[in-house]
């Protein structure tokens, strides 16, 4: 399945937040979408999985969804969202339980997700156990269960330590690895980017409007092994952004 956005245009109370912003994310890619705070990244994230509608354009799903697909499109959030009182595996089983997935058929799809996420050894630990990595290790074994044909994932490392924020990329490269997923990728780190992402779609500031699409021909698996290319990329996404971060950053400073 694809998910397309074509010509998204959105204001709020009169306000143009995204102008006509147009891009794809096709199977087995990772789309990264960064900008100065507050140009619309989780706006565009919202009206990709159909929780907003835009004012203008639209977003359009092309293709059949993976056979047994729960919700194809699936959010990961930055903050985690688990239910403290389950443990990791009810966690896990609550979105397959509003299906109506239950028994011997939800138990396999569990063990699978945790496995992948390797959380085997931790499926009945409470969420205030585990530190942020496993908890957002937690949230991404959750949307997997579901089968998504793509992950929309707004800032899913952000709230982690530049360490655990390491490890999770290596587990999100690895998980890509052993079986491509789609995502769009909404970040501000853009080492994040140049490491996971199939292009890079850079916003300027407000409103958000394209300023370029960076491609990155590079297997996403070799990336670790080609760190001075990847800082050059990474060069190159910073430059084109450097003076609306800028501008961004002092217009917080002065509120
Ligand atoms: N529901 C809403 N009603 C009115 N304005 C909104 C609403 N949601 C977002 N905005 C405004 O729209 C603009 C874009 O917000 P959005 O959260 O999409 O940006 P962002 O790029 O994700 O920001 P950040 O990088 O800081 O997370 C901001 O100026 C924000 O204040």
């Amino acid at each position: 399945m694809q998910l397309i956005a074509r010509n998204i245009t959105h204001r709020y109370g009169g306000r143009l937040v995204l102008d006509d912003i147009s891009f794809s994310i096709g199977e087995g890619e990772i789309v990264c979408v960064v900008g100065p705070s507050g140009c619309g990244k989780s706006t565009l994230l919202r009206i990709l999985g159909g929780l907003e509608k835009a004012d203008e354009g639209e977003a359009l799903v092309a293709g059949e969804a993976p056979e047994g697909s729960l919700n194809p499109l699936t959010y990961i959030f930055q903050d985690f969202a688990l239910l403290p009182w389950r443990s990791v595996r009810g966690n896990v089983s609550l979105v397959l339980e509003d299906h109506g997935i239950r028994g011997a058929r939800a138990n396999a799809i569990i063990d699978d997700v945790l496995a992948r996420t390797n959380l085997s050894d931790f499926r009945d630990a409470l969420p205030r156990q585990l530190s942020g990595g496993m908890k957002q290790r937690v949230a991404i074994a959750r949307a997997l269960a579901v089968k998504p044909a793509i992950m929309l994932m707004d800032e899913p490392l952000s709230a982690l330590d530049s360490q655990t924020r390491e490890l999770l990329m290596d587990d999100l490269v690895s998980l890509w690895s052993r079986e491509p997923f789609s995502a769009c990728y909404v970040t501000h780190n853009l080492n994040e980017a140049v490491r996971l992402g199939t292009r890079i779609v850079v916003l300027s500031r407000r409103p958000g409007r394209i300023r370029e699409i960076v491609e990155i021909d590079m297997p996403i698996d070799e990336r670790a092994e080609r760190l001075v290319e990847l800082e050059k990329l990474q060069r190159h996404v910073w430059e084109i952004m450097r003076e609306e971060a800028r501008e961004a950053d002092r217009e917080i400073a002065n509120v």
